[in-house]
């Protein structure tokens, strides 16, 4: 049982209860858990020891949104936005052609390069979804890759989406009947969560209604995209199937804060502990990539909404998988402060995939998901945008970059 210490942390960011900061810091590993965290004057004896060299040191970024099951690239409905054209739901079938005509292998090879570009980029714990299969038979090959990553220690955490779009010529009913039926029954093994896309041209309110409920009814957690493209019922479905998160938020009225702010009545923000209710998962990658005004972090924040920041990589609106990215746009774009920025990205996040018990902060007895910056402080995010900041990162106490 080797144990192992970092010291000479010139800033150490826990997102512990009180939300600590340490300067002058240190940490002590052992069998993939955080064992101590103290003052670097005053360090436990140690099996090894690893020299900071002044460096801030975070809780890895839990990223909980991504679609890494995917073929081929859009990059030409990218530029063709950039010059104006709007994005629409439809473009999914494109990648859903590449990604069906790939292989199991090519598919795993894909994703676990882009999981190693997150891993990369301090990313220490992953959702993915399915949703590019849009087949009873496809979508249960991606739930199973995804498995079978789960398996490996490559991601974390795996959520069904074969309600991301009615493929082209399916009848809705049908085809909603199958994603709620069928598919979700031949998918549940494999996955923890059902998410669906709730938006004009993907599934209104009755037939993302239908979809979660038999999602619930067979135990799986609920997740929806919502209220991307304009305002819609994503976010009022979401609080009333007590969905732990929705995700996007691009567009919300006044109902649609209040009622994520009732969702966590029974919930201490401070001590972290009770009921947790449903996040609002804000996507600045996304927002940008597709012109659409940023999410309104600051208004969520300020009503008591706990808002995540997740990459949502995706070929179609977010061909990234940087969280340092959508930290630095939060603080730059969305005004919150870096404490907030950082939080969402890392405990709140953690909260919004119930696995906050486990990662999103650096607290003895969690695991040892750590992220080292190549600089003194974390406020280098923001101050230096776009800069290869990230020195080292741990996984479960492992050197993984
Ligand atoms: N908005 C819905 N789904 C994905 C994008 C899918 C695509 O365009 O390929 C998202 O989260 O942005
Ligand atoms: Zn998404």
């Amino acid at each position: 049982m080797t144990s192992t210490l970092i010291t000479n942390v010139s800033e150490l960011t826990t997102q512990d209860a009180d939300r600590r900061v340490h300067h002058d810091a240190a940490i002590v590993m052992q069998e993939g858990r955080i064992a101590w965290v103290g003052s670097a004057r005053d360090v436990p004896a140690t099996d090894e020891k690893i020299d900071a060299g002044g460096r801030a040191l975070l809780p890895g970024w839990v990223d909980s949104h991504t679609h890494l099951v995917f073929a081929g690239d859009r990059s030409e409905e990218f530029e063709a936005r950039m010059a104006g054209a709007a994005y629409a739901a439809g473009g999914i079938s494109t990648t859903m052609e590449a990604t069906r005509s790939a292989s199991d292998s090519t598919l795993k090879a894909l994703m676990r390069q882009r999981v190693a570009e997150a891993v990369a980029g301090g990313t220490t714990y992953l959702e993915t979804k399915t949703g590019y299969g849009l087949s009873l038979e496809e979508e249960t090959r991606h739930a199973r890759l995804l498995d079978d990553l789960r398996r490996t220690g490559d991601i974390d955490a795996i959520t069904y989406l074969g309600a991301h779009l009615i493929p082209p010529g399916e009848s809705a009913e049908t085809y909603t009947a199958l994603a709620a039926g069928p598919m979700l029954e031949a998918a549940r093994p494999h996955v923890q969560w059902a998410d669906v896309f709730c938006e004009t041209g993907a599934f209104d309110e009755d037939q993302a209604r239908q979809v979660l409920t038999e999602a619930k009814r067979a135990g799986l957690g609920l997740r929806v995209h919502g209220n991307q493209l304009g305002v819609g019922s994503g976010v009022q479905l979401a609080t009333e199937l007590s969905a732990a998160s929705v995700d996007h938020v691009n567009h919300l009225t006044e109902a649609d804060i209040e009622a994520l702010a009732q969702t966590w009545t029974n919930w201490d923000s401070h001590r972290a502990e009770g009921v947790p209710g449903t996040t609002a998962t804000c996507l600045p990658a996304c927002d940008l990539s597709t012109r659409q005004p940023l999410a309104p972090a600051r208004r969520l924040l300020e009503a008591g909404v706990p808002v995540a920041l997740a990459s949502n990589c995706n070929p179609g609106t977010s061909y990234t998988t940087s969280m340092n990215f959508n930290v630095a746009t939060a603080v730059l774009q969305m005004r919150l402060s870096l404490a907030e920025a950082i939080r969402a990205a890392t405990f709140d996040a953690a909260v919004s995939l119930r696995a906050h018990h486990q990662v999103g902060s650096i607290e003895v007895g969690k695991y040892a998901d750590l992220h080292m910056l190549d600089a003194p402080s974390a406020i280098h995010l923001a101050y230096r945008p776009g800069m290869p900041l990230t020195y080292a990162v741990w996984r479960k106490g492992q050197r993984v970059h």
